[in-house]
């Protein structure tokens, strides 16, 4: 959210005693603008900077009576800042020329020589009007990025109640915590505790998986861009910092966030301070950071890949979840948890766990932790022939060798190079595409599946749009 704390207005003509005029006006009602001669002053200066409303002439020097020049203009405007109100301003009378600029998209018009009330309410109007839209698209944008809904988080075994009320001691205060644990322990659950049990509960968690962010869009995804700040910024992208203002941002393996990255995060948590790529206005959020990471951060400090100001700055408090298999107690709680959950989706409600079943779950060593514990038991709802679900209905995940005879002949005449794209792309295919069960599957983590999907130009399904 930008700190200004009252919007901007341009004014928009050719005539420097009309712009003056105005100004002097909007300045005696606390209103702060900014005035350019024509269309093209006029979108370079948007470019630039934020405005609450613009007032446009529809008539400039080229051609000064069939208001082309500005209908054009506000064509121009409405596209490139769409939540940007825009009031026209034309001769007394011209009644075709408003009609076609409201249609096109004005938000109201004035009539030249003006009514200085007139002038007044309407800018006041528009501002409000567009704040409305900024703030609804704002929603939205949250809403599309927020985690699924608060699952039940389960915690019985004597590690996890003590990170329990560790979460619970620190989640009020605004410290950084940075939770550490291996893949599927919980980490984004525990991220969404904390910021649930915070006093910034009602506004956004928003969570950014650095694993999954190239290094040239980094700067973007994090802190946004105006439009044109490079060849494929099409339109203006508000950045997940800035959209994370007031609440919790979720940096999720921040292990990987490339040196090269480094300082600009350094910077922002420093002083609360960016600018959108592409512009030179500096704003400032106030912002929650929780991270999490299953590297030892320790370990990339040394090896010069990580840099030690910054993970001072992230690890102000340290949670660390210890692995499923060090917490048996929770995993029978977890799996009738689970089990309940996929039963109800798939229309089985009376599946429940007979004591081999649940055995062997006990005696299972959950590599993948509690993911692959829900994996599991999604897949036993799905497959089980009786409701009381027994051990040899639980697929437990491949181990190594695993693999049909068709597909070792096929691999056989493969070099390495060949046969990992083969896999992978095989492994991408087998789970639509969702990175975390493919990686799960080749037992390596979301990184190096990542990194092995850039080694062979295989696309990330995720990573789609510019904004
Ligand atoms: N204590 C818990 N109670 C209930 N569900 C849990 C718990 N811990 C983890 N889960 C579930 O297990 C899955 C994996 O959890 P999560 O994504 O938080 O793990 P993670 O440690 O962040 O994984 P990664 O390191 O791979 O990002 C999620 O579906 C989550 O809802």
């Amino acid at each position: 959210m930008t700190r200004e704390s009252n919007p901007t207005v341009l004014l928009v003509d050719d005539q420097a005693d009309v712009r003056e005029a105005l100004r002097l006006l909007l300045k005696s009602e606390g209103f702060a603008s900014i005035g350019v001669d024509g269309p093209s002053a006029a979108l370079e200066t948007v470019r630039q900077r934020d405005f609450g409303c613009a007032l446009i002439d529809l008539n400039y020097t080229r051609d000064t009576t069939s208001g082309e020049e500005g209908l054009a203009l506000l064509d121009a405007l409405r596209q490139h800042v769409p939540e940007l109100p825009v009031v026209v301003m034309t001769a007394w009378g011209n009644v075709p020329l408003v009609v076609d600029a409201l249609r096109r998209g004005a938000g109201d018009f004035i009539e030249k020589p003006w009514d200085n009330a007139r002038v007044l309410s309407i800018v006041r109007t528009q501002i409000a009007l567009g704040e409305g839209a900024r703030r609804q698209r704002r929603l939205e944008a949250e809403n599309a990025l927020l985690r699924g809904g608060g699952e039940a988080l389960i915690a019985e075994s004597p590690a996890m109640r003590r990170v329990m009320e560790l979460v619970a001691r620190v989640a009020p205060s605004d410290a950084n915590v940075l939770v550490l644990g291996e893949n599927g322990t919980g980490k984004g659950v525990i991220a969404q505790a904390l910021h649930a049990q915070s006093r910034r509960a009602a506004k956004a968690l928003v969570k950014v998986n650095m694993g999954g962010i190239a290094e040239n869009v980094f700067e973007s995804e994090m802190f946004g861009h105006v439009r044109g700040a490079y060849t494929d910024a099409r339109s203006e992208r508000i950045g997940r910092y800035e959209l994370a203002d007031g609440g919790t941002l979720f940096l999720d393996e921040v292990g990987n966030v490339p040196i090269s990255q480094q300082p600009k995060l350094l910077r922002v948590l420093e002083d609360g301070e960016f600018e959108r790529l592409g512009s030179s206005r500096t704003q400032s959020a106030d912002v929650r950071l929780v991270s999490a990471t299953n590297a030892d951060l320790a370990v990339e400090v040394e090896a010069g890949r990580f840099r030690k100001d910054l993970l001072y700055r992230l690890n102000t408090l340290e949670i660390r979840l210890p692995p499923l298999r060090e917490r048996r107690d929770d995993i029978l709680p977890l799996a009738r948890s689970f089990l309940e959950r996929s039963a109800a989706r798939y229309g089985r409600h009376d599946l429940r766990l007979a004591p081999s079943a649940e055995r062997a779950l006990l005696a299972w060593r959950w590599p993948g932790n509690v993911r692959e514990l829900g994996h599991l038991m999604e897949r036993a709802a799905l497959l089980a022939e009786q409701d009381l679900v027994s051990d040899s209905a639980l697929a437990f995940g491949p181990g190594p060798g695993g693999g049909t005879a068709a597909a070792s002949t096929e691999l056989d005449d493969m070099t390495i190079d060949q046969a990992e794209a083969h896999l992978v792309r095989r492994a991408l295919e087998r789970h639509d595409g969702n990175l975390q069960h493919a990686a799960d599957a080749l037992g390596i983590t979301r990184q190096t599946l990542y990194r092995r999907m850039e080694k062979h130009a295989l696309r990330d399904p995720a990573s789609d749009d510019d904004g």
